[in-house]
């Protein structure tokens, strides 16, 4: 308790005055030529045409009217200045939309920045291939730039696509925009993401996650099913969007002279305008400056910061909700920035418990968790609306950082702290470290409170911190593994991953790092002996099948061979969500030994891939029986049909609980199951089974794995890995090898805490890898063209150089 009072006097508001967000710098202003500008150069309504000069007065006219109060931020187009934030409605697209939907179902939307540089954006759109858009958050750009486009008449040479580094994202704007043109999800406007295509033959506007726009790539590579592609969020420098700038301004080049050349929108929040300008031959840019609603800023004080911990930011965020709970007026929901999924259930049970503390009459605090392993339909739940005598409080992880618009919310509680991977090439270790937001990300999260009102944000560090933040995040392309990127790129022709344009480029030992994995996975060749360029072999174009990461389809393509596709599948699909297995919390009443007894009736000799099997085959079996007595019940009218969905509902959790296995978790391991098996069928790959000859699907799981062989060495109890010795692990605690240590084994990732760890650990022989081993040290030394030839009779793959398909000149 005293340390929650202690920080309550650390961050009250009334000792540290609130910090508006005031631009610092001179908002650059647009000028025709596309070159941003420090000073305001104005020719005001060159490109605005007399009929769009009316409406522009009109609003004006509006605005002045309505006397918007507390403008700290203005919008520029062209040198027009208006002050916001407009508090009255405006009726806007349901009726320049034009669509009898619309007609009939107006919308109304507050009057957004954007609006402002319609006119201007139209005239770029239709004259102009590609354009850069830079935003302040919440001025409208995901939201209204489509429509724009739309309006533009872009939409009748195909397709919108938008693209977002999330699925959250992707699915909350495509609902909003919906909504604003008066359509259903899948008319007009539709989504998809994995899992879930949401679009149909008349969908105008399609949001996507980058991810799925670069599958599409990989079938159909001149994307023509688009007019126009908008990447949104493109200061995020995902992985994803900066392949995607890539390919598509090649993509660009080769439809120019086409019926139907490619429009791009490259949307960011930050000014990074200038790069992304030098990147696309220096495209215009349009600056649309001013949120719509102003949020105060608050740090912690450095004068009370005594004995206060940054590192202490759950704890620290658990007194922040309080305090925040007790001061501000009810109905002002709550968004808080933590950093992983384990972290944000803990919290969660923690702010459900300051329930029993609360004074009476005080709303109850209902916590809702957000982040991506979460199902689908319990992410959905932070957008409903907040049940009468209740404050939402959201805590999410950086998926609620961009684009996402949550309703109510009013505050934002920032930690300040991310987890990102950080791949090392040398090693092949990926680390995962919670560290520093960027400042660009403090201001994105920042931008999440004031979006239906004005708002604030907590921050849960001093000023002096933030300054010392980075200024913007490191792009994802220099810190990842890059081999899924390149067998991707080589799929769609690339040939010299050295001499790919990126917007920046990967250090060179990354590249070297990805191109010597692929090689000996056999998945490309190279065809010089410089080892520059490289070529797509059978067993590559394979790979690409699935979506999956090079040595995970490996082991599917080996178990096609070894006869064992349905283990292989249920075991891979596993592999691509966290683990299958709960922790148990807090409120668990059973014992550690109980606990212990449950999770060991899972675990076999043999390793963890074969106990997710296990976990799978078990609530499969647990599944068809459950069915069975629905389908029984259901004939004899035991109940009706909602009684019988509920019992069923309960059934599925209570064995789940009983066998501390993550429902979630489980359920998006049956999706990927499902889709791998999709396309199995679409390849018309047979379906083969071991039974319980589990050595087939272990030794499949070796040959992809081969690459994190380790050798038990018992002097210093530890495993050596066997293509880079230097390198020493312990088996992670939580695998059932942990204890019986066995001679050899692969592991499916290294995780660097205060210890190296492998984690998914399976027994294998050595015999099984010990030539691709051999191998591979040939290729690292240099000795190409004598290893390729022999891995290639090794793993019986073919060179491959004819490229069946149209393919991007990269
Ligand atoms: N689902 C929603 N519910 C209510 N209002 C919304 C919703 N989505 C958007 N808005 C309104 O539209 C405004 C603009 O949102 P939009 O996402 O287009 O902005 P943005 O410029 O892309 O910002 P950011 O980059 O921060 O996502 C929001 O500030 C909010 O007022």
């Amino acid at each position: 308790m005293e340390h929650f009072l202690e920080f309550l006097r650390h961050i009250s508001p009334k000792s540290i005055p609130p910090l508006p967000l005031t631009p610092t710098t001179p908002t650059p202003k647009i000028i025709p030529n596309g070159i941003s500008h420090p000073t305001p150069p104005i020719t005001p309504t060159s490109t605005i045409s007399q009929k769009n000069k009316k409406k522009k007065n009109k609003n004006k006219f509006k605005n002045e009217q309505r006397a918007p109060g507390g403008a700290e931020s203005k919008v520029s187009t062209n040198g027009h200045l208006f002050e916001k934030p407009v508090k009255s409605p405006v009726i806007l697209n349901g009726v320049k939309s034009g669509g009898v939907a619309a007609e009939k179902e107006r919308f109304i939307r507050q009057q957004l920045p954007i609006d402002l540089v319609e006119t201007q954006l139209m005239h770029e759109l239709v004259t102009k291939q590609t354009t850069i858009v830079i935003g302040e958050t919440g001025s409208g750009k995901s939201t209204q730039v489509p429509q724009i486009c739309v309006r533009a008449g872009l939409a009748a040479n195909g397709r919108i696509a938008v693209t977002q580094p999330r699925r959250v994202a992707a699915v909350s704007l495509a609902t909003r925009v919906a909504t604003e043109m008066g359509c259903e999800i899948g008319e007009s406007v539709g989504y998809h993401v994995r899992f879930e295509n949401m679009t149909g033959q008349k969908t105008e506007i399609e949001y996507m996650t980058d991810g799925i726009v670069l599958r599409k790539a990989l079938i159909s590579p001149l994307l023509d099913q688009y007019s126009t592609v908008i990447i949104d969020e493109a200061h995020e420098r995902s992985l994803h969007s900066d392949v995607l700038m890539c390919i598509l301004r090649i993509c660009q080049e080769q439809r120019a002279a086409s019926k139907n050349p490619l429009r791009l929108i490259i949307m960011s929040a930050t000014l990074q305008a200038e790069k992304f300008q030098k990147y696309f031959d220096n495209a215009n840019v349009i600056v649309v400056s001013g949120r719509t609603f102003p949020i105060d800023v608050y740090y912690v004080s450095p004068v009370s910061a005594k004995g206060f911990s940054v590192s202490d930011y759950v704890q620290n965020m658990i007194v922040t909700v309080k305090n925040v709970h007790l001061t501000e007026p009810k109905g002002h929901d709550i968004l808080v920035f933590l950093t992983g999924s384990d972290e944000i259930q803990s919290a969660c049970e923690h702010i459900q418990n300051l329930n029993s503390s609360l004074p009476a009459g005080a709303d109850v605090l209902m916590p809702i968790p957000l982040y991506a392993a979460l199902r689908p339909d319990q992410q959905k739940l932070a957008f409903r609306p907040t049940p009468k005598g209740t404050r939402k409080i959201i805590i999410s992880t950086n998926i609620a950082e961009t684009s996402v618009t949550i309703p109510g919310i009013r505050v934002v509680i920032d930690s300040g702290k991310v987890k990102t991977k950080r791949f090392d090439a040398v090693d092949r270790i990926d680390i995962l470290k919670i560290h520093n937001i960027s400042k660009a990300q403090a201001k994105q999260r920042t931008g999440r409170a004031g979006r239906d009102a004005p708002g604030k944000c907590y921050r849960l560090y001093q000023k002096s911190d933030f300054k010392n933040f980075d200024a913007e995040n490191m792009p994802e392309i220099l810190r990842c593994n890059l081999s899924a990127t390149f067998l991707e790129l080589m799929k769609l022709g690339m040939k010299n991953p050295h001499s790919l344009k990126l917007i920046d480029s990967p250090e060179k030992k990354n590249i070297e790092a990805a191109l010597l994995e692929l090689t000996s996975l056999g998945a490309i060749r190279p065809t010089n002996s410089e080892r520059t360029k490289f070529v797509l072999t059978e067993m590559g174009d394979k790979f690409c099948m699935y979506p999956l990461s090079p040595d995970h389809s490996r082991i599917l393509i080996q178990a096609q061979k070894e006869g064992c596709i349905m283990e292989a599948i249920k075991i891979v699909a596993a592999m691509q969500t966290e683990s299958m297995l709960s922790s148990s919390s807090s409120s668990d009443i059973r014992t550690n030994a109980e606990i212990e007894r449950i999770r060991r009736k899972f675990e076999t000799m043999e390793g963890d891939h074969i106990t997710l099997l296990k976990i799978v085959l078990t609530t499969n079996h647990f599944f068809e029986q459950l069915n069975k007595k629905t389908q029984q019940d259901a004939r004899f009218g035991k109940h009706c049909e909602k009684t019988l969905k509920n019992e069923y509902n309960q059934a599925i959790k209570k064995f789940c609980n009983d066998n501390f296995i993550n429902e979630q978790h489980l359920k998006t391991a049956s999706q990927i199951e499902e889709q791998l098996k999709e396309i199995a069928v679409q390849n018309k790959i047979p379906f083969s089974t071991c039974a319980s000859e589990f050595s087939k699907v272990r030794k499949a799981i070796a040959l992809g794995l081969f690459l994190n062989t380790c050798e038990y060495n018992r002097q210093d109890d530890r495993y050596r890995l066997l293509i880079n010795p230097a390198i020493t692990v312990k088996i992670h605690p939580s695998s059932c090898l942990s204890r019986s240590k066995p001679a050899y084994i692969v592991f499916s990732e290294l995780m660097k805490t205060t210890e190296l760890y492998a984690l998914q650990v399976t027994l294998i022989d050595i015999e099984w890898v010990q030539p691709l081993i051999a191998a591979h040290k040939k290729t690292k030394s240099n000795h190409i063209a004598e290893s390729i030839e022999r891995m290639n009779s090794l793993i019986s793959t073919e060179g491959h150089p004819a490229q069946k398909k149209a393919k991007l000149s990269l």
